[in-house]
This record gives C-alpha cells, structure tokens and sequence, in this order.
C-alpha cells in the first residue's frame, strides 16, 4: 500500500476541509455583525415608539424638533428633568404658540419648578447677555447646574454652549473656574464678556507675574473682582500656586462651578485628545462639592463615559441635544485632483459670489498653493495655518471676520473658537481625519441658521496621504475608515451616517433633503461588483507570489492594465474607468476584502495593499458582493465623476505618493 500516497490526499482533504471551515467562521463573523446591526436599528425603532408614546402626553420639555435626548440618564427619570426646564420654557411657548394651546401649557406649569434663581437667571440673561430666550437645552443646563449637579452637556457647535456656565456665574456668588484648551479661545471668550460688562481674567503661560498674582488674590476675596477664570489645562498640571488658591477660594465658598470646555479632550478616544486633559481628575477630587460642567460638540457615549472616569465626577446627568444642524446642506464630491481647484473656484464664483467661506486643506503646503490657485481665479482667498506668524493669523482672522477677506484657506488650526455667524460654505479641499473633525470643522457654517452647504472633495490618494499620518494615533485608522465610508456610502443620508456615528437615533426624514444623497436618491443603482472583486484578489495574490508589494495606485494601474506586460498577461484588467476601479477598491478596504499595509522609512511611511480577511469568501461561488453607484448620463452604472457645470475632470489620480513625515499638516 502506498502510504505516502495516501496521506498526501489526506492533507489535501484536510486543507479543503480548513478551508471551508475559514470560509464558515468568515460567514458567521459576517452574520454576527449583521445581527448586531440589526439589534441596534431595533432597539432604535423602539426608542422611536416609546418617544412618540411620550409626545402623544402632556410634557413639559421642549417641544423642538431638532432636541432629542438619546442617552439614558442613570440617575434622573424623564418627569424629574423636566423640572429643570423651569419658568423659562414656558416663557419660551408662549411665544411660540398660539392661544390654543393655552390648556396645555397650564397643565405643564404645574409640574415646573421656579427655582429661587429663577428671577434673576431671565433677569441676566436679557440685561446681562442681551438676550430675548434660550435656546433648546439652555436652560435646563443652567437650572441643573446651579442646582448643583455634575453635568456633560452636548451640544452642537455654535448653539451656545458657553452661555450655560457664563449665566451661573453671573448669577452666583464667588467665580466660576473655566478650564479652556486655547488661549485664542480665551482672549475671544474674554473679550466678548468684556463688551458686555461681565468681568473675566485668564491665567496661562503667558501671564505676567503680576497679573497672575492679582488674579490669584482674586480668588480669595470674599467680594470676588471677577466672575470667570479662564485657565488652561496646563496651569491646573503646573501650578502648585494656583491649586493653593483655589484651595482656599474653595474652603472660603468662592469657587462656585468648575467648567471643562471641550471636554472631549480628555479622553484618547477622542477626536482631540490632550494630555493635559487628563489630570484634570485632580479637581473633583480636591474640590468634590464644586458641581463640574463638561461641555463639547462631539463626543460619543464611550468617549463621554470615559471622561466621567478622568475627570473623577460619578454619574453626571448627560444633556444632548440632537447634532443635527438643520439649515446645512452636506454634500460629497469625487475630487480629480487636476480639475478640483477650478472646480472650487467657480463654486466660489457662483453659487457663493461675494459671500464668506472657509477652504479646509491637507497641509501647510496645501494652504499657501490653494489660496494662491484661488487669488488667481479673482478670489480674495488668504491662508491660515500654524506655521504662521501669530500677527498675520490674527490678521487674517480679523479681516475675514470683518468680510475683508472672503475665503480663508486653512488647515484645521484654523478651528476652535471662530464664530463667525454668516459663514455661507465649508469646502473641504481634502477629507476630515475623522466624522468628528468633519462635524467640528462643517460646524463653522451658517451659524446665523440660515442656509449653508459643506462640501467636501473625496480623493481616491488623499485616504492614503491621511493614512499615513494617523497611523500612529490610538483608533486613528479605524476613525479615518468611518470618514472614508461617510464620503462614498451613498446607500444612506449622510445625516443618518453622522447620527449614527454620535449613537443619536435618527428618522431619515428629518434631513428634509438638505444631504446629496437624500437630493438625488433616484440617481443611484445598484451594481453587482463580484467578478470586479474577484480581480483585484488576484491581482494581489499574483503580487504576493512574487513577492511584490503594490501601493493603491499600483493596485490600481496595474488593474487597468498598466505595469509590465508579464503582469498583465497573467491578470484579468478591468473595463471600469479610473474612479469606478478607485470606488470598488476602496469598497474593498472599507468591508474588509483588503486591508492596508504599512512600512516604514526614515523620511516616510508607505501604504500597500494586502489582502484582507475576508478575501477567502470570494473564492465561494455563491458569495457576492455589490455597492450602489451613481449612475452615468448613458444610464449604465458607475461611478459618475461628480462633475459639475463648474469644473470638468481628467480622469487623472495624483496617486499614492508617500507623505514625507516633514509634512506640515497641523493635525493635532
Ligand atoms: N439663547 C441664545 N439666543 C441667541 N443667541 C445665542 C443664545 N445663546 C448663545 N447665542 C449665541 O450663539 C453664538 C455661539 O455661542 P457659543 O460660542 O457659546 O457656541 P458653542 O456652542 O460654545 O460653540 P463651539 O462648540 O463652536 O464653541 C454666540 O454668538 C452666542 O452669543
């Protein structure tokens, strides 16, 4: 008997048999995110029912549309909150509706509190802040935090955050401790509270000592000179002095609230984080009576839960107000890198002639090349970035703030704090790092609420030129995924895609069609994109077989037929244009068909493409794989290059080239 022989089939019945069983585990992984998925819309369908059962009762929460609170609070029920809605909201209805629902609004003030504050926090708000309402959320923050709780307060940007530690101060006895990442940030806040007679100071790096040693007498005298003091996070890790004063200004019943902007800095999870952030536990434990507010834009639950860890505060009640910012048009477009400079321009020369916007861009670089594009096309476009001299950022911040310049071309310094109300575009030159970068930068825009589009360009090479830079960063590749994913996923409204993001529960019917896809639902297909998979796999084992390691570009070349002609006798090329091959290819990276690759240089990190895990299930037969495509003016499927009537593209990529690690980007 040929034993050998024999054991060479059961080797190879073996291997057969581990692989089906790959391709098993491969299908169950797959099936068991689908039934997480599913799990998720669920438990969002019935949070959407038990909402609607509440509305369909008498409630005295605000009724705004644009208000929801998806995160259970641990330690209130929904009937107790609403108590902080306080005199305010009925105040507020009142002038909102009419007679008719004068019944109801009976009913809710029977069951809001007016607390001994009440009077002087409407009092304040008009004589102080010149204020007429608040806005949703406001006041329930306010009233929550001068009743003395810990609180996480999410809102998005520009809806007025600030005014939910500024109005307590105002109307409590001592000061309120504001810590703050930058100082630009500071000198705005400050400058403002001065306009309206409210008296701030700030202590950071930059303090004279004699400054900081009045500000810290300050502290302790029982008629406090001031109401705010802003801080940076670092001056609370550095300075023994100003822990002792506040020590004191605690024991004497001066340190009122702590607030915690950006809070979102604390934790690595982050969009934002800052090291300095997270010694910030240091002040509930010193100062655990002070009720500590922490505000931000963008924080999912896992980053909030983590600050509350950091920050030393147990159970804080979580206020969010819904991150939907209903007057802004989000749209995505595929950027040809020759044409989307031209393309830019005539946007800017058209649809927003004569009205202020912001250009985001990759790099330093980037930012003096695209404005100097833009000046040339009769656009009054200026750079901002942090290699600048700190007077020609001030001055083009003041300028552009006083519409003597329209368009500031920048990287993402040019960020926190600027609050400009008629910002009537955000154009990103380049894709956002993350969906939380791309929500805080778009955020810039229409904060007057009224209409404003953010546009971004999505190129096929600037994934990689990002990849490289983030691959360093905790979850910096798994978050540039998402916003990869949120540019060419046009299955679903890019609000639901954000709201899924910041695990809001959402009704697509609220985006009104103010997103692309919603606007054009009808312009998409569905497309079978199986074999095209089944190529690039093989394109890839070929490589690896002959020890060849490709990069996206050469992924791509190569595919369409270019590269040596052994390789492409040995391959099956494609039909599909450029971008249609660059859209599958990045379909691929995003399900997990392939993965990146990394290696590194001295001056440079490159990015290859590899197989990913679940390129073994293509080797299935019955195992397909489609995306939906714009369709093409022929109606065939494919990847429309988003043109416009402003610009026309080539067809070109700029490809994958490696980012120098001299880049200047400005990242955080
Ligand atoms: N109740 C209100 N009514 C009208 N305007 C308001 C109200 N509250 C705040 N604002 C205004 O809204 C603008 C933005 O406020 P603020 O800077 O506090 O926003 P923010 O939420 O902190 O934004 P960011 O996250 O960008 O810092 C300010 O100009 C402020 O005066």
């Amino acid at each position: 008997m040929d034993r050998s022989g024999g054991n060479d089939d059961v080797q190879a019945e073996l291997d057969s048999v581990e692989t089906e069983l790959e391709l098993v585990e491969l299908q169950i992984t797959e099936l068991l995110q689908k039934q997480t998925e599913l799990t998720s819309r669920k438990n969002a369908l019935l949070q959407r029912l038990e909402e609607a059962c509440d509305t369909a009762q008498p409630s005295s929460s605000s009724s705004s549309a644009s208000l929801k609170s998806s995160r259970a609070d641990p330690v209130m029920s929904k009937q107790e909150m609403q108590r902080y809605d306080g005199a305010g909201t009925v105040h507020m209805w009142l002038h909102s509706e009419s007679q008719s629902v004068c019944v109801l609004i009976s009913l809710i003030s029977s069951c809001l509190v007016d607390f001994s504050w009440s009077k002087e926090v409407e009092q304040q708000l008009k004589d102080s802040f010149h204020l007429s309402k608040f806005r949703p959320l406001q006041l329930r923050a306010i009233n929550l935090s001068l009743s003395g709780k810990d609180l996480f307060l999410v809102m998005p940007t520009g809806r007025g955050k600030s005014l939910c530690y500024q109005l307590p101060a105002v109307c409590s006895k001592g000061f309120t401790l504001v810590v703050t990442p930058l100082v630009s940030l500071m000198e705005d806040q400050i400058m403002y509270l001065k306009s309206i007679d409210v008296s701030a100071v700030m202590l950071n790096a930059s303090s004279s000592k004699e400054h900081a040693k009045t500000v810290m007498a300050g502290m302790t005298d029982p008629k406090t000179p001031f109401k705010l003091v802003y801080v940076t996070p670092e001056k609370i890790a550095k300075s023994k002095l100003l822990m002792s004063r506040l020590e004191k200004g605690y024991n004497a019943n001066l340190l009122s609230r702590i607030a915690v902007d950006e809070v979102h800095c604390c934790s690595q999870w982050g969009h934002d984080f800052r090291p300095d952030y997270k010694l910030l536990g240091i002040l509930k434990r010193q100062f655990p009576k002070v009720p500590l507010l922490g505000l931000t834009a963008t924080a999912t639950s896992s980053v909030l839960k983590d600050c509350e860890k950091i920050l030393c505060v147990s159970q804080p009640i979580t206020l969010t107000s819904s991150f939907n910012r209903t007057n802004l048009y989000y749209e995505v477009r595929i950027k040809d890198s020759d044409a989307s400079i031209s393309d830019v321009a005539s946007l800017i020369n058209s649809r927003y002639k004569d009205q202020s916007g912001i250009v985001y861009v990759f790099s330093q670089k980037d930012a003096e090349s695209v404005s100097s594009e833009l000046q040339k096309r009769d656009i009054l476009a200026y750079p901002y970035h942090a290699n600048m001299d700190p007077d020609d950022k001030s001055r083009v911040h003041r300028k552009w703030t006083s519409n003597k310049i329209r368009v500031v071309v920048a990287t993402v310094a040019f960020g926190m704090g600027i609050d400009k109300p008629d910002v009537r575009f955000v154009i990103h030159h380049t894709i956002s790092k993350s969906i939380e970068n791309y929500y805080q930068e778009s955020g810039r825009a229409g904060r007057d609420d009224q209409p404003a589009d953010c546009i971004i360009y999505f190129g096929f090479s600037d994934i990689f030129r990002i990849s490289t830079m983030v691959v360093m960063e905790n979850v910096g590749q798994q978050k540039l995924l998402q916003m990869v994913d949120y540019c060419q996923n046009i299955d679903r409204c890019r609000r639901s895609l954000m709201a899924v993001h910041f695990d809001e529960v959402w009704d697509d019917e609220g985006c009104n069609q103010m997103c692309d896809t919603c606007r054009h639902a009808k312009d998409y297909t569905t497309v079978d994109i199986t074999q095209h998979a089944r190529q690039v796999v093989q394109i890839l084992e070929l490589a690896g077989s002959m020890d060849e390691k490709l990069t996206p570009l050469k992924l791509v070349e190569a595919w369409m037929g270019k590269g040596p002609a052994k390789r492409r006798k040995m391959i099956q090329t494609t039909t599909l244009s450029r971008l249609q091959a660059e859209a599958v290819i990045v379909r691929l990276l995003l399900q997990g068909y392939l993965r990146e690759d990394f290696s590194f240089t001295p001056y440079t990190t490159y990015f290859y493409m590899k197989l990913g895990r679940k390129a073994p299930l293509l080797k299935s037969q019955t195992h397909t794989l489609s995306m939906k495509m714009r369709t093409t003016e022929s109606g065939s499927a494919g990847v429309k290059a988003a043109k416009t009537k402003e610009g026309k593209r080539s067809g070109q990529s700029a490809g994958d080239a490696p980012v120098s690690k001299k880049m200047k980007t400005d990242f955080p």
